[in-house]
Protein backbone atom coordinates (compact mmCIF):
# COMPACT_ATOMS: atom_id res chain seq x y z
CA UNK A 1 0.00 0.00 0.00
CA UNK A 2 1.25 3.42 -0.68
CA UNK A 3 0.30 5.84 1.87
CA UNK A 4 0.73 8.94 -0.97
CA UNK A 5 -1.26 10.63 1.71
CA UNK A 6 -3.95 11.96 -1.42
CA UNK A 7 -6.77 13.07 -0.15
CA UNK A 8 -9.42 14.01 -3.21
CA UNK A 9 -6.01 14.58 -5.15
CA UNK A 10 -4.68 17.46 -1.94
CA UNK A 11 -1.27 15.50 -1.36
CA UNK A 12 -0.92 16.55 2.43
CA UNK A 13 2.54 15.22 1.72
CA UNK A 14 3.21 15.25 -2.03
CA UNK A 15 6.50 14.21 -3.72
CA UNK A 16 6.79 11.14 -1.01
CA UNK A 17 5.45 8.15 0.25
CA UNK A 18 5.67 5.41 2.27
CA UNK A 19 5.00 1.75 1.25
CA UNK A 20 3.99 -1.87 3.15
CA UNK A 21 3.88 -4.71 2.35
CA UNK A 22 0.72 -6.29 1.80
CA UNK A 23 -0.16 -9.92 2.58
CA UNK A 24 -3.42 -10.01 2.68
CA UNK A 25 -6.49 -7.15 2.41
CA UNK A 26 -8.87 -8.36 5.76
CA UNK A 27 -11.68 -5.00 4.87
CA UNK A 28 -12.48 -3.00 2.77
CA UNK A 29 -15.76 -0.24 2.94
CA UNK A 30 -16.79 2.94 2.34
CA UNK A 31 -18.24 4.90 5.46
CA UNK A 32 -20.09 8.15 5.19
CA UNK A 33 -16.74 9.76 5.72
CA UNK A 34 -14.10 8.15 4.19
CA UNK A 35 -12.64 4.87 2.50
CA UNK A 36 -11.79 2.64 5.40
CA UNK A 37 -9.54 -0.60 4.74
CA UNK A 38 -7.31 -2.67 6.82
CA UNK A 39 -4.61 -5.40 5.86
CA UNK A 40 -2.61 -8.03 7.14
CA UNK A 41 1.16 -6.23 6.54
CA UNK A 42 4.56 -8.05 6.01
CA UNK A 43 6.02 -6.13 9.30
CA UNK A 44 3.74 -3.78 11.27
CA UNK A 45 1.15 -6.38 12.20
CA UNK A 46 -2.60 -5.71 11.21
CA UNK A 47 -2.72 -2.02 9.71
CA UNK A 48 -5.67 0.50 9.32
CA UNK A 49 -5.71 3.15 6.53
CA UNK A 50 -8.41 5.92 6.03
CA UNK A 51 -8.36 7.42 2.57
CA UNK A 52 -5.27 5.76 1.54
CA UNK A 53 -3.36 7.22 4.54
CA UNK A 54 -2.17 4.69 7.47
CA UNK A 55 -3.79 6.16 10.65
CA UNK A 56 -2.28 3.16 12.82
CA UNK A 57 -0.09 -0.85 12.79
CA UNK A 58 -0.14 -3.07 15.40
CA UNK A 59 3.46 -2.80 15.85
CA UNK A 60 4.11 1.00 16.20
CA UNK A 61 0.39 2.50 17.52
CA UNK A 62 1.98 2.22 21.33
CA UNK A 63 4.21 5.35 20.09
CA UNK A 64 1.13 7.48 19.57
CA UNK A 65 -1.50 6.75 21.82
CA UNK A 66 0.93 6.57 24.71
CA UNK A 67 2.25 9.95 23.55
CA UNK A 68 -0.55 12.01 22.99
CA UNK A 69 -2.15 10.76 26.46
CA UNK A 70 0.44 10.65 28.83
CA UNK A 71 2.25 13.98 28.24
CA UNK A 72 -1.15 15.76 28.82
CA UNK A 73 -2.66 13.29 31.72
CA UNK A 74 0.68 13.26 33.33
CA UNK A 75 1.12 17.25 33.31
CA UNK A 76 -1.69 18.16 35.78
CA UNK A 77 -2.19 16.81 39.43
CA UNK A 78 -5.66 14.87 39.36
CA UNK A 79 -7.39 14.56 36.03
CA UNK A 80 -11.20 13.36 36.20
CA UNK A 81 -13.03 14.48 33.70
CA UNK A 82 -11.24 13.53 30.33
CA UNK A 83 -12.56 13.73 26.60
CA UNK A 84 -11.33 12.64 23.55
CA UNK A 85 -12.35 13.64 19.77
CA UNK A 86 -11.21 11.52 17.05
CA UNK A 87 -9.26 8.27 18.24
CA UNK A 88 -12.29 5.89 17.40
CA UNK A 89 -10.12 3.11 17.18
CA UNK A 90 -10.18 2.93 20.83
CA UNK A 91 -6.06 3.23 21.33
CA UNK A 92 -6.43 6.43 23.17
CA UNK A 93 -9.19 5.55 25.69
CA UNK A 94 -6.85 2.82 26.33
CA UNK A 95 -4.41 5.10 27.34
CA UNK A 96 -6.37 7.08 29.32
CA UNK A 97 -7.69 4.42 31.27
CA UNK A 98 -4.75 4.14 32.96
CA UNK A 99 -4.48 6.95 35.16
CA UNK A 100 -6.58 5.87 38.48
CA UNK A 101 -7.60 9.33 39.44
CA UNK A 102 -9.69 9.56 35.96
CA UNK A 103 -13.61 9.30 36.88
CA UNK A 104 -15.15 9.84 33.50
CA UNK A 105 -14.05 9.44 29.67
CA UNK A 106 -16.23 10.74 27.18
CA UNK A 107 -15.07 9.83 23.36
CA UNK A 108 -16.86 11.90 20.61
CA UNK A 109 -15.86 10.16 17.09
CA UNK A 110 -17.59 10.99 13.88
CA UNK A 111 -17.33 7.82 11.85
CA UNK A 112 -19.13 4.90 13.60
CA UNK A 113 -17.42 2.25 10.88
CA UNK A 114 -14.02 3.54 12.45
CA UNK A 115 -15.24 2.08 15.74
CA UNK A 116 -16.93 -1.20 14.75
CA UNK A 117 -13.58 -2.07 12.64
CA UNK A 118 -11.49 -1.57 15.35
CA UNK A 119 -13.34 -3.84 17.47
CA UNK A 120 -13.60 -6.01 15.06
CA UNK A 121 -9.60 -6.34 13.69
CA UNK A 122 -7.79 -4.59 16.76
CA UNK A 123 -8.86 -5.95 19.77
CA UNK A 124 -5.78 -5.16 21.61
CA UNK A 125 -6.85 -1.24 20.69
CA UNK A 126 -10.32 -1.32 20.96
CA UNK A 127 -10.17 -2.67 24.63
CA UNK A 128 -10.60 0.82 25.66
CA UNK A 129 -13.85 0.81 25.04
CA UNK A 130 -14.16 -1.80 27.87
CA UNK A 131 -13.70 0.51 30.50
CA UNK A 132 -16.73 1.49 32.41
CA UNK A 133 -15.75 4.66 32.55
CA UNK A 134 -16.18 5.21 28.89
CA UNK A 135 -18.79 6.92 26.98
CA UNK A 136 -18.80 6.93 22.86
CA UNK A 137 -20.61 9.88 21.37
CA UNK A 138 -21.20 9.13 17.49
CA UNK A 139 -20.72 12.54 16.18
CA UNK A 140 -19.00 15.62 15.00
CA UNK A 141 -16.44 16.97 17.31
CA UNK A 142 -17.27 20.50 16.83
CA UNK A 143 -20.78 20.07 17.18
CA UNK A 144 -20.20 18.26 20.46
CA UNK A 145 -17.74 21.03 22.09
CA UNK A 146 -20.41 23.46 21.29
CA UNK A 147 -23.03 21.76 24.05
CA UNK A 148 -20.50 20.89 26.45
CA UNK A 149 -20.95 23.11 29.56
CA UNK A 150 -18.12 25.42 30.07
CA UNK A 151 -15.29 24.40 32.30
CA UNK A 152 -16.02 20.96 32.12
CA UNK A 153 -12.81 18.65 31.57
CA UNK A 154 -9.71 18.63 32.93
CA UNK A 155 -8.01 17.64 29.47
CA UNK A 156 -9.32 17.28 26.27
CA UNK A 157 -6.75 14.74 24.09
CA UNK A 158 -7.84 16.07 19.40
CA UNK A 159 -6.92 12.30 17.83
CA UNK A 160 -7.69 13.38 14.64
CA UNK A 161 -6.70 12.22 11.30
CA UNK A 162 -4.93 15.02 8.81
CA UNK A 163 -6.41 18.77 7.95
CA UNK A 164 -7.65 17.36 4.63
CA UNK A 165 -10.94 15.35 4.59
CA UNK A 166 -12.95 15.33 7.77
CA UNK A 167 -10.60 16.04 10.51
CA UNK A 168 -10.14 19.75 8.40
CA UNK A 169 -12.22 22.01 11.64
CA UNK A 170 -10.02 20.43 14.47
CA UNK A 171 -7.43 22.23 12.53
CA UNK A 172 -8.75 25.59 12.92
CA UNK A 173 -9.17 28.45 15.53
CA UNK A 174 -13.16 28.24 15.99
CA UNK A 175 -12.26 24.87 17.06
CA UNK A 176 -9.77 25.36 19.78
CA UNK A 177 -11.69 27.73 21.34
CA UNK A 178 -14.29 25.97 21.73
CA UNK A 179 -11.74 23.19 23.17
CA UNK A 180 -10.69 26.13 26.29
CA UNK A 181 -14.43 27.07 26.89
CA UNK A 182 -14.94 23.02 27.41
CA UNK A 183 -11.94 23.05 29.87
CA UNK A 184 -11.66 23.99 33.18
CA UNK A 185 -9.13 26.52 35.07
CA UNK A 186 -5.42 25.38 34.16
CA UNK A 187 -6.89 22.15 31.59
CA UNK A 188 -4.96 20.71 29.28
CA UNK A 189 -5.16 19.92 25.72
CA UNK A 190 -3.42 17.54 23.16
CA UNK A 191 -3.99 17.70 19.84
CA UNK A 192 -2.31 15.69 17.10
CA UNK A 193 -0.21 18.56 15.05
CA UNK A 194 1.48 16.90 12.37
CA UNK A 195 4.63 16.62 11.47
CA UNK A 196 8.24 19.60 11.46
CA UNK A 197 9.55 18.02 8.11
CA UNK A 198 6.29 18.13 6.39
CA UNK A 199 3.84 20.72 7.80
CA UNK A 200 5.82 23.66 9.42
CA UNK A 201 3.45 26.39 7.77
CA UNK A 202 0.47 24.36 9.07
CA UNK A 203 2.30 23.92 12.38
CA UNK A 204 2.73 27.77 12.26
CA UNK A 205 -0.84 28.53 12.15
CA UNK A 206 -1.93 26.11 15.12
CA UNK A 207 1.24 27.61 17.43
CA UNK A 208 -0.69 31.52 16.36
CA UNK A 209 -3.66 30.16 16.90
CA UNK A 210 -3.43 28.32 20.03
CA UNK A 211 -0.81 31.08 21.75
CA UNK A 212 -4.13 33.37 21.35
CA UNK A 213 -6.74 31.16 22.58
CA UNK A 214 -5.07 29.46 25.43
CA UNK A 215 -3.36 31.79 28.23
CA UNK A 216 -1.34 29.19 29.76
CA UNK A 217 1.71 27.20 28.25
CA UNK A 218 1.49 26.44 24.76
CA UNK A 219 4.14 23.87 23.38
CA UNK A 220 4.85 21.47 20.46
CA UNK A 221 6.25 18.22 21.37
CA UNK A 222 6.54 15.09 19.27
CA UNK A 223 7.49 10.96 18.89
CA UNK A 224 8.89 8.31 16.00
CA UNK A 225 5.98 6.66 14.77
CA UNK A 226 8.33 4.66 11.85
CA UNK A 227 4.65 4.40 9.45
CA UNK A 228 3.58 7.55 9.49
CA UNK A 229 4.90 10.51 6.98
CA UNK A 230 8.60 11.45 7.64
CA UNK A 231 8.22 9.03 10.58
CA UNK A 232 7.50 11.22 13.38
CA UNK A 233 4.41 13.05 14.39
CA UNK A 234 3.53 16.40 16.73
CA UNK A 235 1.57 17.25 19.20
CA UNK A 236 0.19 20.90 20.17
CA UNK A 237 0.16 20.78 24.21
CA UNK A 238 -2.02 24.12 25.97
CA UNK A 239 -3.23 24.76 28.63
CA UNK A 240 -6.23 27.89 29.65
CA UNK A 241 -5.59 30.15 32.39
CA UNK A 242 -5.43 28.96 36.17
CA UNK A 243 -3.02 27.05 37.46
CA UNK A 244 0.69 26.70 35.66
CA UNK A 245 1.12 23.59 33.58
CA UNK A 246 4.87 22.81 33.18
CA UNK A 247 4.55 20.22 30.45
CA UNK A 248 8.09 19.58 30.47
CA UNK A 249 8.34 18.04 33.96
CA UNK A 250 5.29 15.99 34.46
CA UNK A 251 3.75 16.17 37.90
CA UNK A 252 1.69 13.56 37.68
CA UNK A 253 3.91 10.31 36.35
CA UNK A 254 3.00 7.25 35.49
CA UNK A 255 4.01 4.75 38.23
CA UNK A 256 6.26 2.75 35.93
CA UNK A 257 6.53 -0.40 38.39
CA UNK A 258 2.93 -0.25 38.76
CA UNK A 259 2.99 -0.10 34.37
CA UNK A 260 5.20 -3.48 34.25
CA UNK A 261 3.34 -5.44 36.79
CA UNK A 262 -0.07 -4.93 34.50
CA UNK A 263 -1.32 -7.00 32.39
CA UNK A 264 -0.25 -4.14 29.53
CA UNK A 265 2.93 -2.56 30.13
CA UNK A 266 3.49 0.74 28.98
CA UNK A 267 6.06 -0.12 25.57
CA UNK A 268 6.97 3.79 24.75
CA UNK A 269 5.89 6.38 27.11
CA UNK A 270 8.31 7.31 30.46
CA UNK A 271 8.95 10.25 32.29
CA UNK A 272 12.80 10.43 30.35
CA UNK A 273 10.51 10.41 27.12
CA UNK A 274 8.35 12.84 27.99
CA UNK A 275 10.49 15.80 28.97
CA UNK A 276 12.79 14.98 25.61
CA UNK A 277 9.87 15.15 23.50
CA UNK A 278 9.89 18.41 23.97
CA UNK A 279 13.41 19.25 23.11
CA UNK A 280 13.33 20.22 19.07
CA UNK A 281 15.75 20.27 16.36
CA UNK A 282 16.91 24.22 15.75
CA UNK A 283 14.77 24.81 12.41
CA UNK A 284 11.62 24.21 14.20
CA UNK A 285 12.97 26.06 17.60
CA UNK A 286 13.35 29.08 15.35
CA UNK A 287 9.54 29.11 14.10
CA UNK A 288 7.81 27.17 17.34
CA UNK A 289 9.98 29.30 20.88
CA UNK A 290 7.84 27.92 23.04
CA UNK A 291 6.58 30.51 25.89
N1 LIG B 1 -5.48 6.82 17.04
C1 LIG B 1 -4.65 6.95 15.86
C2 LIG B 1 -5.20 8.01 14.96
C3 LIG B 1 -4.16 8.41 13.96
N2 LIG B 1 -3.95 9.80 13.91
C4 LIG B 1 -3.42 10.33 12.68
C5 LIG B 1 -3.28 9.32 11.58
C6 LIG B 1 -2.81 9.98 10.29
C7 LIG B 1 -1.47 10.67 10.49
N3 LIG B 1 -1.01 11.28 9.27
C8 LIG B 1 -1.59 11.67 11.61
C9 LIG B 1 -2.10 11.02 12.89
Amino acid sequence: VQATGSRFNQPVWSGEAHSLKVEKILFQGKSEYQNVMVFQSSTYGKVLVLDGVIQLTERDECAYQEMITHLPLCSIPNPKKVLVIGGGDGGVIREVARHSSVEKIDICEIDKMVVDVSKQYFPDVAVGYDDPRVTLHIGDGVAYLKEVPEGTYDAVIVDSSDPIGPAQELFEKPFFASVAKALCPGGVVCTQAESIWLHMDIIEDIVANCRQIFKGSVNYAWTTVPTYPSGMIGFMLCSTEGPPVDFKHPVNPIDENESQKSVRPLKFYNSEIHTAAFCLPSFAKRKISSK
